[in-house]
């Protein structure tokens, strides 16, 4: 097998991540960061993000002498045969994708070519972008290169899953070098290939986005209504994940998606979409629907409390999703402000996300707590946004014994409705009902003080 030399331009999870695979895979990789904090770090071994199975990756890999960290780009461009951008391409405050870093980094690879490179873009950029990249590279370089859309597909908290075993592999370029080079580069993944223009590769990775926050968005508005009419919509999403045309991921109720992708990709699609006069309509409604489906919780926690104000509020799970510490566009995020609004205090945990959460949320009535129940223990409620496995193991009785008063919002449906009833708790999910158990199975419950 061909050993390659890569230089990857960025090193946040993306660029660290497939940095790392394609050392496993065997060749030579330069991850490079202007963060010179950042390669300090990754130089002494530390990975700066929470991804399960990263840190060994990169421990192997570094240790073998294929993958090595640097601030400057210069260096590893020039000894590299391919290139991957996958700089952070953040949204502007109209929504649209900021490709500053983009183009920067199109320009430092411009200044360093010094022959026949492939530049792949990983970063999740607008329509168009790969002709943008091919011209500012150009404008530096006038030898032969090729700029290929190679989107990203990976998920945060199985990064590492979703890059060695991906679902396929999107490789935008009307070279057929270029294609042939990427196909043998990605051959032992044993993936599909999908080799296409770069337009609609860098599509593709937008609609894809698109389509699964619309799935989300759609199971969500069933469970607010099956709320409505004594309908179980984890009863309707297996029956209809069951149908191989609709397929049972991504149908889980809950408080809506965050993260740094979907609110972000769908924001940039819809200004895509403006910019050539198209009216999406629907990924519009899709948008206002997530971010109102967050304040469920909060309504849940009204209608059984009346007033907030002085009401102790426990919160487990700040990150957005599990087995991550990202709290980028955290529906807990959205819920936390609006709670404190409201006047409660807050009694939060989350196992790794909570640091990052503070740097975002620091409140005069935040109270930091250093387990789960601890975050339970004296509250008027308790607020379940982030389903982390390790709050599924938490005997239910331990977190009925800890409350001040046994009210469980449980934003993700991590619970059992019938063990949480069994267990003595007022159990409210997203969309389920909550079996009526005979009063005497219950413990004595405090009524809501004034
Ligand atoms: N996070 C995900 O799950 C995911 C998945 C698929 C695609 N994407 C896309 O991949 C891109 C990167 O996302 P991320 O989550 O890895 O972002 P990130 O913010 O974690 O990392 C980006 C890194 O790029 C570095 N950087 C910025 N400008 C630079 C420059 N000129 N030279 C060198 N380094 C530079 C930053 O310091 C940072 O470390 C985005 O476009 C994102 O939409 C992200
Ligand atoms: O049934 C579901 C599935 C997910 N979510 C939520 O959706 C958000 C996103 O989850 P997920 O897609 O698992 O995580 P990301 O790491 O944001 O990954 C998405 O965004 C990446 C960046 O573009 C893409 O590469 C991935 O394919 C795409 O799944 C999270 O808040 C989840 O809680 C639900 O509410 N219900």
């Amino acid at each position: 097998m061909p050993v390659r030399d890569m230089a990857i331009i960025g090193a946040g999870y993306v660029g660290l991540v497939a940095g790392a695979c394609y050392a496993e895979l065997g060749n030579r990789v330069v991850c490079v960061d202007s963060d010179e904090e950042k390669i300090a770090r990754l130089r002494r071994g530390e990975v700066p993000i929470y991804e399960p199975d990263l840190p060994q990756l990169i421990a192997r890999n570094a240790e073998a002498g294929r993958l090595a960290f640097a601030a400057a780009a210069g260096p590893a461009v020039e000894k590299a045969d391919i290139v991957v951008i996958a700089v952070g391409t953040p949204p502007l405050p109209s929504g649209e994708a900021d490709l500053r870093s983009i183009e920067k980094t199109a320009r430092e690879i411009g200044a360093s070519m010094n022959g026949y490179k492939i530049v792949c873009i990983k970063s999740t950029v607008p329509v168009g972008t790969a002709e943008k990249v091919e011209r500012w590279i150009a404008e530096r370089y006038a030898g032969g290169f090729d700029v290929v859309s190679l989107p990203e597909f990976l998920r945060e908290g199985s990064a590492v899953a979703d890059a060695l075993r991906p679902d396929r592999i999107v490789i935008g370029t009307s070279s057929e070098r270029a294609a042939a080079e990427l196909a043998a580069l990605h051959e032992p993944l044993a993936a599909p290939l999908c080799v296409t223009d770069a337009r609609s590769a860098e599509m593709t990775k937008y609609a894809s986005n698109a389509f699964l926050a619309t799935k989300i968005t759609f199971i969500n508005e069933i469970a607010n209504l099956c709320e409505k009419v004594g309908a179980d919509v984890a009863e309707v999403a297996r029956g209809m994940g069951l149908d191989r045309r609709i397929g049972s991921s991504f149908l889980r109720a809950g408080i809506g998606y965050g993260g740094s992708c979907f609110p972000k990709d769908t924001n940039a699609l819809v200004q895509l979409a403006g910019s050539v006069e198209y009216d999406f309509r629907l990924l519009k409604a899709v948008i206002e629907v997530n971010r109102e489906q967050r304040l469920v919780v909060v309504d849940k926690l009204q209608n059984a409390l009346g007033s907030l104000r002085g009401r102790r509020i426990g919160i487990w799970g700040l990150s957005f999703k599990p087995n991550t510490d990202d709290v980028r566009e955290a529906p807990a995020l959205a819920i936390a402000e609006r709670l404190a609004e409201l006047g409660a205090e807050l009694r939060l945990y989350d196992p790794a996300a909570q640091r990052r959460f503070r740097e975002v949320f620091d409140h005069p009535f935040a109270v930091w707590c250093e387990s789960a129940l601890e975050a339970a223990r004296g509250s008027d409620a308790l607020c379940l946004l982030t389903e982390w496995p390790a709050f599924a193991d938490i005997p239910l009785a331990e977190i009925r014994a800890a409350l001040d008063r046994p009210l469980l919002i449980d934003g993700r449906n991590l619970f059992d409705p019938r063990e949480a009833r069994l267990a003595g708790l007022e159990y409210v999910p997203v969309g389920r009902p909550v079996p009526e158990l005979p009063a005497a199975r219950l413990p004595a419950m405090e009524p809501p003080s004034a």
